[in-house]
């Protein structure tokens, strides 16, 4: 790949700082600005041949407009829903993410937020804090024995799967593009979602936000469910349409719900995260030390290697993700 000259980066949120230590030792120069409205952004963009990203972000098609430099737009994480990515693309502008980054973090709190919703541990310890003790009113059932359903089986999915089997959950899942020979060697019995929704006691999203996965769940969907599901979104708000959530946690339909994400960050409207039966985070995904230090140090190289002109193909260097099968087939008795 031909060298791409990029001199000025801009890191427009809170990234890890060998980030802007990798690009600095290799002669970039950044300035970090990290509260910056939209008009800034637009104003100043043109200074700049790189900008790296989070989520918050929002690089529209009229942020690209104005870049009149902007040769790379690196998202130092996952989901690039961010990003107009077919602006850039007209415009020349090369899009990156680092996707198996944060992958553990984003299944750990997916599975946290399982937990926590089997056995409404904010709740009791919110209650605990305002001096109370309360043992009836928290009772929760066991994950044990339950179905997850795994929507979207890529690298997020297969870790929350492998993690939830070793509480004995059967997973099942549905995915277009994973092949169903390939979930199954990772425990995950794939199915059309209609054979899905009505054998869940929990559902979890873990899909991009886009055109086809906007509303999968939705009043339709929810109407499919067993009584009393329980759904976790750790993917991105609107996956699972919001009103429709509000609509089946009021009726019963759906037992409870873990939010990591929300169509508007932070929500203006409250509704969801009051409801009783919802636990949630704000967007805590991949707010780790160790996926922020891979996610950040990843981006970096990958924009040394463009400037270099090295092979960007497998700049996406693999992770070990495959050490909790590995440590379930060691721990795991010989006759299961
Ligand atoms: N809460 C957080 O902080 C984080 C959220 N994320 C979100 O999680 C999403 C998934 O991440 P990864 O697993 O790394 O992505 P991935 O690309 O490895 O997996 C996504 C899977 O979804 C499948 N898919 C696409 N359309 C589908 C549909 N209509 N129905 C069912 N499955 C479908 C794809 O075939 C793919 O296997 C990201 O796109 C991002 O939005 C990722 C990291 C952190
Ligand atoms: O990587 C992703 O897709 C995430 O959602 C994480 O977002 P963040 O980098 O924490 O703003």
């Amino acid at each position: 790949m031909a060298p791409i000259s990029i001199r000025t980066v801009l890191i427009s949120e809170s990234v890890d700082p060998r980030c802007r230590a990798i690009l600095e030792e290799n002669g970039i120069r950044v300035t970090e600005k990290q509260t910056m409205k939209k008009e800034e952004l637009i104003a100043e963009i043109k200074d700049y041949d790189g900008l790296v990203v989070r989520s918050a972000t929002k690089v529209t098609a009229d942020v690209i407009n104005a870049a009149d430099n902007l040769k790379i737009i690196g998202r130092a994480g996952t989901g690039v829903d961010n990003v107009d990515v077919d602006a850039a693309t007209k415009k020349g502008i090369i899009v990156m993410n680092t996707p198996s980054g944060n992958t553990i973090s984003a299944a750990e709190l997916t599975c946290a937020l399982l937990m926590s919703l089997s056995r409404n541990v904010p709740q009791a310890a919110m209650s605990m804090k305002q001096g109370n003790w309360d043992r009836k009113k928290f009772m929760g059932a066991e994950l044990y024995g339950k179905v997850l359903g795994i929507v979207g089986l890529g690298r997020i999915g297969k870790e929350v799967a492998t993690r939830m089997q070793s509480f004995g959950m059967k997973t099942i899942g549905y995915d277009p593009i994973t092949p169903p020979g390939v979930s199954a060697s990772w425990g995950v019995e794939q199915m059309s979602l209609e054979q899905l929704w009505p054998q869940c006691d929990y559902i979890t999203v873990h899909t991009p936000l886009m055109a086809a996965t906007v509303g999968l769940l939705n009043d339709e969907t929810f109407a499919k469910c067993k009584r009393g599901v329980k759904v976790v979104n750790c993917a991105r708000g609107g996956i699972i349409d919001e009103a429709a959530l509000l609509r089946a946690l009021e009726s019963g339909q759906c037992g409870g719900a873990g939010l990591d994400v929300f169509v508007e960050e932070p929500p203006k409207d409250r509704s969801l995260v009051q409801h009783p039966n919802v636990i949630s985070c704000p967007h805590l995904g991949a707010s780790t030390k160790e996926a922020q230090a891979r996610c950040g140090e990843d981006i970096a190289l990958q924009i040394v290697d463009m400037v270099k002109g090295n092979n960007l193909v497998g700049a996406c260097r693999p992770r070990p993700h495959s050490f909790a099968p590995l440590m379930l087939t060691l721990l795991r008795p010989a006759w299961t």
